[in-house]
């Protein structure tokens, strides 16, 4: 008989609004944040093995590398543990990679959240929070499974319940630079510090908007084309793009309409979540 397998979503997040406010000594800045989390993302099917260690099988080939952070999550869960895990692992990767919409980071946390429970290692949440953000600045988000209003390094969460929202997200086919855009002189790094107000789920800026649009062509066209349906936004660094809609059937009139101007943006429409499907997931298998 077969070994049993479980599939578990790694959905993808929206930045709603983003602002820095200023450097810390490290280099490192620090950010305000809404993140989102959407409907919409990757999966990934774990089987559990009798041997074989970690292996992970993705339907993109690129990506099937030690340094996927996958592999890492699985390593850093053996090293805290003091457990060997065995384990196939195969990655449906459905969102755009640096796009700022998550996915590694998601794929990530999906990984650290399963494993914990799938092989009883038992660790606690402020453990798999530690763990988390040793391996990237978005993954602490997904492994806490809110919606969140997000500070420091993106790390400080405080959960948010939003109502339902329907978004059109756009990928411009260009790879932004993280680390390029927080160096850039004309990026606007000391937005002055604020108290979360609900009026930036909707009028929110982002911080990296105008370079972004300066430094890539792409993106500059894809918002020209987009601000037509409505007011478009940055998520991240970039360099997806997204529209916010009160409801379904606005979303797919405007993704099917951006689909046939420019087929390669591959919009795709997502609903906003407060809880991350793959915490959804793991509580249904307990
Ligand atoms: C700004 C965000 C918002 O979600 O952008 P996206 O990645 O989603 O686009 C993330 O926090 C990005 O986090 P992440 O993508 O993990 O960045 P990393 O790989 O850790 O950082 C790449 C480089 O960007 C700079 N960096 C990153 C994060 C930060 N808060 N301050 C920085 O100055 C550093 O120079 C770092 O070496
Ligand atoms: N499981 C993974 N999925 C996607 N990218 C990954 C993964 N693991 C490592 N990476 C690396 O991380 C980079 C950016 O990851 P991604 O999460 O897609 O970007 P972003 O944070 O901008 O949304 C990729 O270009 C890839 O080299």
């Amino acid at each position: 008989m077969p070994a049993p397998s479980v599939t578990i979503p790694a959905p993808a997040k929206l930045n709603l609004f983003l602002h820095i406010t200023g450097q810390r000594d490290d280099g490192y800045h620090n950010l305000q944040t809404l993140f989102q989390l959407l409907d919409y993302g990757d999966q990934l099917r774990f089987t559990a093995a009798n041997s074989g260690g970690i292996r992970l099988r993705c339907n993109n080939q690129a990506l099937q590398t030690s340094d996927n952070l996958i592999i890492r999550a699985a390593h850093a869960l053996e090293q805290a543990s003091g457990k060997t895990i065995n384990i196939d692992i195969e990655l449906t990767k459905r969102l755009p990679m640096g796009g700022g919409v998550g996915g590694g980071s998601s794929d990530c946390a999906t990984t650290l959240l399963t494993l914990n429970q799938l092989c009883k290692l038992e660790l606690s949440s402020t453990q798999l929070m530690t763990i988390a953000a040793s391996l990237g600045a978005d993954v602490p988000v997904f492994v806490a499974g809110k919606t969140a209003w997000a500070e420091s390094i993106g790390d400080k969460l405080t959960a948010l319940e939003l109502s339902e929202r329907w978004f059109v997200v756009l990928h411009p086919q260009v790879h932004v630079s993280t680390a390029e855009l927080f160096k850039h002189p004309l990026l606007e790094r000391n937005h002055p510090a604020i108290t979360f107000d609900d009026r930036l789920i909707d009028q929110g800026q982002n911080c990296f908007e105008a370079v972004a649009r300066k430094l890539y062509p792409s993106i500059e066209q894809a918002f020209q084309l987009a601000q037509t349906f409505g007011q478009v936004r940055l998520t991240g660094t970039g360099a997806c793009l997204f529209l916010s809609m009160n409801d379904k059937l606005s979303a797919e009139a405007a993704c099917q309409a951006i689909a046939q101007q420019q087929a390669d943006l591959s919009p795709f429409i997502a609903k906003s979540v407060n809880t991350s499907p793959a915490i959804t997931a793991l509580n249904n298998l307990s």
